[in-house]
């Protein structure tokens, strides 16, 4: 009886495994290859729907004629990926050559991965019209050569697309407290009133223009900005740029491909370059007139004084910040990066603040000498002696302006005077020596115990 009950049971598992195996076969002989088509249509239809590409493009040339690092390196590193199972190159050899030369293809692709992610790299040339009536014997390389790297937008982060996100935070950049709280208030505000400018008819846009010498921070302060905003930077280095034509063309290529910009734009002094001023003008005017999003452009500049008014006004420059000398309450920020002597007062820091106040140093440099040792005492230390041997003053003697700068570090211990060269007569080598001796009498002890072996003209 039992038995009898279990073979209709048997019978109906041999069925289900029959059923099976024909279901696999036949997915495997006749529906798969068939679903195989629309799948792949789907697959891709997705893919594209989800990539968002970003392209790096990397020229040749820096300009006109300087060579670009980034794409010596790429082209370096895509010959690695040259094998067997390339299908086109380019393959060259003149008369004197030995060998063959070979080269990438116009157009030519490679696939790559980075950390999983997948990278398309992208060769192109193309022949540049050249003009017959330029008569400057600079360089001009008759191919434009250049690399795209296309990869997904969403790793971005991770390619290092994002040139702008150094780490200078507002904590970090050291600066007076009541000038970084305004500028703080002046973005915050700027971000928040998109209707307020709608509604009065502007530009949704805002202008800074940070002025001061080398090494005060104007950098990081833009770093500082774009990371407080989550704005992209992009950098423009206005003395890189020969025409006016290469400028419009910045703006109309990549201007309104990023969004929340911050532009920097370094060095609009236009001395020495074929920009001009009113190209320079079209340029931030239609920067924002292009683009429907947030516009931040920063102007840096050592030398206010040689900028033009017509930019300097303000709905062009909106806010002007003068980044200057390392201040007491500078150096206490950069002593909590660096040191992290945040909390605590450290007992050579009295001597420091007056040491500061007697000289000019740049917050570049108390960085380099903050950066000597992890040992608070040692680094400031250094510090204090640093500021001991290197001085830097402005004087005026017999209606010259002068500018003295003292150097014990150096191997000669020399000493550097300059004033400008339309008063050479006057500033002669013999009659500086004994100046600059009585000015030392005058000076402070630190000066004293450096002794004087030269006197170095040099004309500004
Ligand atoms: N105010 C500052 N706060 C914090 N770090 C600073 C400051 N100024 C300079 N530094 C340090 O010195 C380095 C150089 O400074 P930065 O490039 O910002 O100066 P800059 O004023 O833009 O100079 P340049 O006019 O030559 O472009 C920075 O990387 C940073 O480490």
């Amino acid at each position: 009886m039992d038995i009898l009950e279990k073979i209709p049971a048997a019978c109906a598992s041999n069925v289900v495994v029959y059923l099976m195996l024909v279901w696999c076969k036949a997915m495997d002989c006749y529906l798969l290859p068939m679903l195989r088509f629309p799948l792949l249509i789907l697959h891709d239809f997705f893919k594209r729907w989800l990539f968002k590409p970003m392209t790096l493009q990397i020229e040749e040339y820096h300009g006109t004629s300087t060579r670009n690092k980034v794409y010596d390196a790429s082209a370096l590193y895509l010959q690695s990926k040259i094998s067997p199972s390339t299908q086109i190159l380019k393959i060259s050899q003149t008369w004197r050559e030995t060998s063959l030369t070979v080269n990438f293809a116009n157009n030519q692709e490679f696939d790559d991965m980075y950390e999983g992610v997948q990278l398309k790299w992208k060769f192109s040339s193309m022949s540049k019209r050249s003009s017959s009536s330029s008569t400057s014997s600079a360089f001009k390389p008759e191919q434009k050569q250049y690399f795209e790297l296309v990869f997904d937008l969403q790793h971005k982060e991770k390619m290092g697309g994002n040139q702008s996100r150094t780490p200078a935070t507002f904590q970090t950049v050291a600066m007076e407290p009541e000038l970084k709280e305004t500028v703080l208030e002046d973005l915050d505000r700027f971000v928040k009133r998109k209707e307020f400018y709608q509604s009065v008819g502007r530009a949704w846009k805002r202008g800074y223009l940070l002025y001061g010498p080398p090494g005060t921070g104007k950098s990081s302060l833009i770093a500082a900005m774009a990371n407080h905003l989550k704005f992209d930077v992009y950098d423009l280095q206005l003395t890189h740029l020969k025409t006016d034509m290469e400028l419009r063309k910045i703006v109309a290529s990549r201007g309104c491909k990023i969004e929340k910009m911050l532009m920097a734009a370094a060095k609009p002094e236009l001395e020495g370059n074929q920009l001009t001023l009113s190209g320079l003008l079209n340029f931030t005017d239609g920067l924002w007139s292009s683009c429907g999003e947030e516009r931040i452009v920063v102007f840096t500049t050592n030398h206010k004084s040689k900028l033009d008014p017509a930019l300097l006004r303000s709905g062009r420059m909106d806010m002007h910040i003068h980044m200057s000398y390392c201040t007491y309450e500078g150096f206490k920020i950069l002593a909590c990066n660096y040191l992290r002597t945040c909390e605590q007062k450290h007992p050579l820091f009295e001597e420091i603040e007056s040491l500061l106040n007697k000289t000019k140093v740049t917050p570049a440099q108390v960085a380099e000498q903050l950066m000597k040792s992890e040992e608070a005492e040692v680094a400031l230390q250094a510090q204090q002696a640093k500021r001991q041997f290197i001085q830097q003053f402005e004087d005026k003697h017999v209606g010259i302006e002068l500018k003295w700068k003292l150097n014990a570090l150096s191997k000669k211990k020399e000493f550097e005077f300059s004033f400008d060269v339309g008063h050479k007569d006057k500033g002669e080598q013999s009659s500086c020596l004994p100046y600059l001796m009585e000015r030392f009498k005058a000076m402070n002890e630190e000066a004293k115990i450096v002794k004087l072996h030269t006197c170095k003209l040099r004309w500004f």
